[in-house]
C-alpha cells in the first residue's frame, strides 16, 4: 500500500542503504543521486528539524557519502549517535580489539576471495554478493568469529553477515531520538528496506506513527515503496506539497 503524505509534524527516520541509495555490488560502489543532499536539506526544513539517518554503516562513513547533512546520524546499527554536527556519541558499552577482529576475519576467509570483509569500527561485514553461493560458509565464519569476540552479535544483512555490538538497535536509535528537542512529541515515520530496520518499523508503529518497507520482502511496515527512487519521489512531494499532520 502507498504511504499517505509524510505528516508535517511527524518525526522522519531514513535508512541508507537500500533505501536512500540504491544496493551496489560492494559497499564503496554506491552513488548518491544528484539530488538527493537537497532533498534532505528540503526535508529538514520542512520537519523543522527533525529528521534522522538511522543506518548500519557507521557515522564517518555515511558522512563521507553525505557531508553537508542537516539533521542527526545514528550509524552502526544504533551504537553511535551524532547529533547537531556533535562528536559521535557511543551507544554502547563494547570493549572490542577491533583491529585483531578484522585480522582474524581476513585469516578465516582467506581461502575465499569471493569474500569481502568491510573493516568497521565496531565490527566486521562479511559480504558474499560476489558469490551467493557462498552464504552458509560466510554464516559459519560469522559465527566463528561471534564466539572468539563477546559482546558481538550476528546481523543478518543483505548479502552479509555483520558482527555488531550486542544491547543495540535501530528501534533503540529511534527511541533515543525521539526524547531529544527536535523530535519530542512528534509521531515517527520510518522508512527502511534490511531485516535491520524492521524492529525500527515496529517501534515507530507502535509510538502512533507508521513505517515504509523499501522493495520486496516480508514487512512489519503498512506501507510500501517498490524502490529508492520511489522513496525519492514520495518525499519530494512532501517538500511540494502543502502538507498535513498526523
Ligand atoms: O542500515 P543500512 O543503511 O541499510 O546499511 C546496512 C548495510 O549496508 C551496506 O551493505 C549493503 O549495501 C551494500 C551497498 O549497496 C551492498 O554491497 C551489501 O551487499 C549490502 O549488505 C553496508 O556495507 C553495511 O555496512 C551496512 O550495515
Amino acid at each position: 500500500m502507498i504511504p499517505p503524505e509524510l505528516p508535517v509534524d511527524a518525526a522522519l527516520f531514513l535508512d541508507f542503504d537500500g533505501c536512500l541509495v540504491e544496493i551496489a555490488p560492494r559497499p564503496d560502489a554506491i552513488t548518491v543521486p544528484p539530488d538527493l543532499p537537497g532533498l534532505l536539506h528540503r526535508l529538514y526544513h520542512r520537519q523543522n528539524g527533525a529528521l534522522a539517518l538511522i543506518s548500519g554503516r557507521d557515522v564517518a562513513d555515511l558522512r563521507r557519502y553525505l557531508p553537508d547533512f542537516p539533521g542527526a546520524v545514528s550509524g552502526s546499527h544504533g551504537a553511535e549517535l551524532s547529533v547537531a554536527g556533535q562528536p559521535v556519541e557511543a551507544a554502547h558499552d563494547l570493549t572490542l580489539d577491533v583491529a585483531a577482529l578484522h585480522r582474524d576475519a581476513a585469516r578465516l576467509c582467506a581461502a575465499e576471495p569471493a569474500i569481502l570483509i568491510e573493516r568497521k569500527p565496531l565490527g566486521v561485514g562479511l559480504h558474499y554478493r560476489a558469490d551467493p553461493s557462498l552464504a552458509d560458509k560466510v554464516a559459519a565464519m560469522a559465527a566463528e568469529l561471534m564466539a572468539r569476540y563477546p559482546g558481538l552479535v550476528l546481523q543478518p544483512a543483505k548479502m552479509a553477515f555483520e558482527l555488531r555490538p550486542d544491547g543495540v538497535g535501530k528501534d533503540k536509535a529511534l527511541t533515543r531520538l525521539l526524547s531529544m528537542p527536535n523530535f519530542r512529541g512528534r509521531k515517527p515515520v520510518y522508512a527502511g528496506d534490511d531485516l535491520t530496520d524492521e524492529v525500527a518499523m515496529l517501534e515507530a508503529q507502535r509510538q502512533g506513527g507508521f513505517a515504509i518497507k523499501i522493495g520486496e520482502g516480508e514487512s512489519c511496515a503498512s506501507y510500501r515503496l517498490p524502490n529508492p527512487a520511489a522513496l525519492a519521489d514520495w518525499l519530494t512531494h512532501a517538500v511540494l506539497g502543502v502538507g498535513t499532520t498526523i
